[in-house]
């Protein structure tokens, strides 16, 4: 990937609160036009990323750039071409959605008025934000007043948006016309945001990073991510003598462990083998050895990105 395809890099980003790494050696990759799902438990270390990206902190060790300037040294550059949602936006109450939008971009567009006022239309219907555009900000709904503060930071039409739990406190359907929204932006611009929920990265992301204690647990585009959890688990469908198909396969040194739930007159089999190599070439032949076994069906199996969260968080944690 060339730089001028990655919009977030970062090597050794690290911070240190009172001698404690809460952010400990990032190295982030956030290709352009990605939606980077930034994934992680309560205190994994979101927010601290996101202001370091920002400039909004400094980092304690380690160096980055976004869309090409430097995290410390072009802070007020990068907050001028970045639009960024914090987890809790706070507005003017009094104001509407559609003075609240003007007057952001009043700070970023010069020239004739026309022109700014056709940006926030633009903006408002985007949001889907029309049949309220014209009511003061404290009479709208929690997701409501989520799109409009997306719509503020994207207001200047920033080739990066960050977004801290743009949907994290919003009922489904409301969660549902943010991602619908993210999705919008995938053309024109890049989208960084920060969940703990899984479903919303499986729905809209492309790339995904786990962030677990402050560490990266796992990086990368979502299929890789959801394959690296998957790829060494078999399912076995099975009719005929199931204990002697187990301990076959048990006799084979790429297998792992072998868990046998009967159905009837079948049995499925959940096979974890430490050589995938070995298992694609090898399984369904130690199975067909036995005449008087039949395989129904054969198959890896495909974890959602849950399983693969949870074993990574879980894994990382430490016993108290
Ligand atoms: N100013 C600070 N001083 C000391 N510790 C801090 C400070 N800011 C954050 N922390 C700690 O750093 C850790 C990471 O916090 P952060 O807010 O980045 O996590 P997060 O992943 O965004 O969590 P959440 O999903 O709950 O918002 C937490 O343990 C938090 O208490």
């Amino acid at each position: 990937m060339s730089t001028d395809d990655v919009v977030v890099a970062t090597r050794g980003l690290t911070k240190t609160y009172d001698g404690v790494d809460v952010v400990r050696q990032l190295d982030l990759r956030v290709p352009r036009h990605s939606i980077f799902g930034f994934l992680g438990p309560n205190g994994a270390g979101k927010t601290t990323t996101m202001k370091m990206l920002l400039g909004l902190i400094r980092p304690t060790g380690g160096t980055g750039t976004i869309v090409g300037l430097d995290i410390v040294r072009d802070s007020p550059d990068i907050r001028a071409r970045i639009g960024y949602l914090p987890q809790e936006p706070r507005f003017y109450e009094h104001m509407t959605s559609r003075e609240t939008l003007r007057f952001a971009a009043g700070f970023f567009f010069a020239g004739p008025r026309e022109g700014i006022d056709a940006r926030v239309a633009h903006m408002i219907d985007l949001v889907g934000l029309s049949r309220v555009a014209d009511r003061p900000v404290k009479s709208l709904s929690g997701g409501e007043r989520q799109r409009l503060g997306i719509a503020q930071a994207q207001i200047h039409a920033p080739e990066l948006l960050i977004l801290d739990e743009p949907a994290a406190a919003l009922d489904p359907l409301g969660r549902r016309d943010v991602l619908a929204i993210l999705e919008r932006f995938r053309e024109t611009s890049t989208v960084v945001y920060s969940t703990h929920i899984l479903d919303d990265v499986q729905r809209v992301s492309d790339t995904v990073c786990i962030l677990n204690q402050g560490e990266i647990a796992a990086q990368g585009p979502i299929g890789d991510v959801l394959a690296s959890g998957s790829g060494l688990v078999y399912s076995v469908e099975v009719e005929g003598d199931v204990a002697r198909a187990r301990d076959a396969l048990l006799g084979q040194p790429w297998v792992d462990e072998v868990q046998t739930s009967i159905r009837g007159t079948a049995a499925r089999l959940r096979v974890t083998v430490s050589d995938a190599d070995a298992a694609e070439s090898q399984l369904q032949r130690v199975l067909l050895a036995d005449d008087a076994l039949v395989v129904r069906e054969f198959g890896r199996l495909t974890t959602d990105l849950e399983g693969i969260f949870i074993d990574l968080v879980e894994g990382g944690r430490d016993d108290d």
